[in-house]
C-alpha cells in the first residue's frame, strides 16, 4: 500500500491506495485558515501536524505494517518559517494572503531578463513577495529562521528531520528560474533575500528522507519508510487525473484552477501562471481562481446555513438569481484581474431578494469567476475539462458550472485526485522506476444545457463583469 497526503488549505486528505492504484480508504481532517488583519491568511501549522496524526492514524486501521511508502501534495505558494527541526516560528502565510503589495515593487528593480526567467505574473501569497515583507516587518525572525518551507515541504521536515524542495512547488514561489529549472539564485541575491532559507531542489519522485521514529510513533507507521519528495497541489492532481499534454483540468478546492498540461516550456502570458509538474520534463499554464470553495464557505457562514441547507436555498431561486450579483473576490483577484484590492460581496440586494437569492448568486459568482478563467487559459469554450478536488462533488453545482463555461465536464472516479498523485510518487520513489500512469477512469459526463434559463445567465454573466469592471476604481482606493 502506498500512503498520499494533500495538505490542502482547508483540510489534510489522507488516503491509502493498493500497488495498482485502487484506493482502499481517504480520511480527510480540517484546520483553521485565519485573517488576523484585513488582507491577510494565515494557518497554524501544529494544527496541521495534529490534523495529519488524527488523519492517518483514523485512516490506517490494520494496514500499518503494508505501507510501502509516503508522497506528499499541497497547497503551493505559501511559506513556514521554521528552525531546523521544522518547528515554525510564526503561522504559515499563504498564497492567499494579501498583505505583500508593497513588497512587489522591488521586483520592478529587477532587469526584465530575470523577470522573464521566472514566467509568472508578480503576484502577493507567493513566497518571493511574502519573504520580502517578512525581512521588512519581522526581521529578527527572518534572521532566525534555518528555512522558509512550502506547506508540504515543512511537514516532510516534520516526518523525516530532512528539509528539501522539488521543481512543483518551487516554481510557484517567484523565486525559481523556469527556463534552467533551478532556484534563481541571482534573483534572490538582486532582491536581497537569503539563499539559505531556500531548500536542495530533489525531483518530485526522489526519495526525499525516511520516516523517523518519532514520526513514525505519532502516525502509527514503521519507522524508516521513505517519503517521496512529492509534488504541489495541483501537480500532483494532474499526475493523478491522468491528464496530457493539451488537455484541461479544473480541480475546485478553497480556490480553483485551470489547468493545461503543457509539452514544452509555454511563453509567459499576463495573468496566467507557467508551473513544472511532477515529471521530470513537464510544465502546466494555470489559470488560478483565488476563492472558490472559500467564498462559498464565507457566503454559507454569512447566512447561517450548513452545506445542504446553502444547495437547497440556492435551488429554490431562479437562474440568474433575480437580477443579484455576487463577486467572491474576498481575498483579491489573481486570474484574470490581477488584482489584490479587489473585494466580494452582494451587489444588487433589493426586497425582492430573500436568502435563495443570495445563495444562487454566491454558486453562480464563482462559477462566473471560473468562466473568466477559463477564457483566459483558452481564448474561447473548451470542449471538455476534466473535474476534481473536493469543492466540486454536488450534482447541482457541477451542472451549474457546465451551464455557465458551456463545456463538458469529464468526472473521474477518484475523489481525490492531488492524494493519489502524491502516493503514485510515494511509489515511484519505492521502486526508483518513475510515476506509473494513473488508472483513473471518466465515471460520468455533464453535459452543458442551452435551454431556457441559459438567458437567464447571459445576463448574470453581463452584470458581473460590469460589477467588476465599475468597482475596480473604488477597489483601488480602499
Ligand atoms: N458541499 C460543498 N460544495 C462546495 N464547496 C464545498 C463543499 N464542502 C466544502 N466545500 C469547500 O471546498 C473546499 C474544500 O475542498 P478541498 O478540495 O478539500 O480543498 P483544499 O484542498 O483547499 O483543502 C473548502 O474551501 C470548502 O469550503
Ligand atoms: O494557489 C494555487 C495555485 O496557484 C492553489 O493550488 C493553492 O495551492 C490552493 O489549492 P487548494 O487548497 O484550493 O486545493
Amino acid at each position: 500500500m502506498y500512503l498520499g497526503l494533500d495538505l490542502g488549505t482547508a483540510s489534510v486528505k489522507a488516503a491509502l491506495f493498493d500497488a495498482d492504484g485502487r484506493l482502499a480508504r481517504t480520511v480527510a481532517r480540517a484546520y483553521d485558515v485565519r485573517a488576523p488583519m484585513p488582507n491577510q491568511a494565515e494557518s497554524d501549522p501544529q494544527a496541521w501536524w495534529i490534523a495529519v496524526g488524527q488523519a492517518v492514524r483514523t485512516l490506517l486501521d490494520d494496514d500499518a505494517k503494508s505501507v510501502h511508502a509516503l508522497g506528499l501534495s499541497g497547497q503551493m505558494h505559501g511559506v513556514v518559517l521554521c528552525d531546523a527541526e521544522g518547528e515554525a516560528l510564526r503561522p504559515a502565510i499563504l498564497w492567499a494572503d494579501a498583505r505583500s503589495t508593497a513588497e512587489l515593487r522591488a521586483y520592478d528593480a529587477v532587469p526584465d531578463v530575470r523577470r522573464t526567467e521566472l514566467r509568472n505574473p508578480i503576484t502577493t501569497g507567493m513566497a518571493g513577495p511574502t519573504l520580502l515583507w517578512l525581512r521588512q516587518h519581522e526581521a529578527s525572525l527572518y534572521g532566525r529562521a534555518r528555512f522558509a518551507l512550502q506547506p508540504k515541504d515543512w511537514l516532510r521536515l516534520r516526518l523525516t528531520g530532512e528539509a528539501f524542495a522539488e521543481p512543483s512547488d518551487a516554481s510557484g514561489t517567484l523565486l525559481y528560474d523556469l527556463e534552467r529549472d533551478t532556484w534563481h539564485a541571482a534573483l534572490v541575491e538582486a532582491l536581497g533575500l537569503r539563499l539559505d532559507l531556500l531548500a536542495p531542489l530533489v525531483p518530485s519522485s526522489a526519495t526525499a528522507g525516511f520516516l523517523s521514529s518519532r514520526a513514525a510513533k505519532y502516525l502509527g507507521l514503521p519507522s524508516g519508510l521513505p517519503v517521496a519528495a512529492g509534488a504541489a497541489d495541483t501537480a500532483a492532481a494532474l499526475l493523478g487525473t491522468g491528464i496530457t499534454a493539451g488537455q484541461l483540468q479544473l480541480t475546485i478546492g478553497t480556490g480553483a484552477q485551470v489547468v493545461r498540461a503543457e509539452a514544452s516550456l509555454p511563453a509567459s502570458r499576463p495573468a496566467l501562471h507557467v508551473f513544472r509538474s511532477s515529471n521530470h520534463e513537464g510544465w502546466y499554464t494555470l489559470a488560478a481562481v483565488q476563492n472558490a470553495g472559500l467564498a462559498l464557505e464565507w457566503a454559507r457562514r454569512t447566512l447561517h446555513l450548513d452545506w445542504t441547507e446553502f444547495y437547497e436555498a440556492a435551488q429554490q431561486s431562479e437562474p440568474g438569481a433575480r437580477g443579484l450579483t455576487f463577486l467572491p473576490y474576498m481575498t483579491g483577484d489573481r486570474t484574470p484581474h490581477l488584482d489584490p484590492q479587489a473585494r466580494g460581496g452582494w451587489i444588487g440586494a433589493g426586497l425582492e431578494h430573500d436568502a435563495s437569492h443570495l445563495a444562487r448568486s454566491a454558486f453562480e459568482g464563482v462559477a462566473l469567476s471560473i468562466r473568466d478563467a477559463v477564457r483566459l487559459l483558452t481564448s474561447s469554450t473548451p470542449g471538455t475539462l476534466r473535474l476534481a478536488g473536493g469543492g466540486s462533488l454536488h450534482p447541482w453545482w457541477r451542472q451549474l458550472l457546465a451551464d455557465i463555461l458551456q463545456s463538458v465536464l469529464e468526472i473521474v472516479d477518484v475523489p481525490v485526485a492531488s492524494a493519489y498523485g502524491a502516493a503514485l510518487l510515494a511509489q515511484a520513489a519505492e521502486t526508483g522506476r518513475g510515476p506509473r500512469t494513473s488508472i483513473v477512469s471518466v465515471r460520468s459526463i455533464i453535459e452543458p444545457r442551452a435551454d431556457a434559463h441559459m438567458q437567464a445567465l447571459a445576463d448574470a454573466t453581463e452584470r458581473f463583469s460590469a460589477a467588476y469592471t465599475a468597482l475596480r476604481p473604488w477597489f483601488s482606493r480602499r
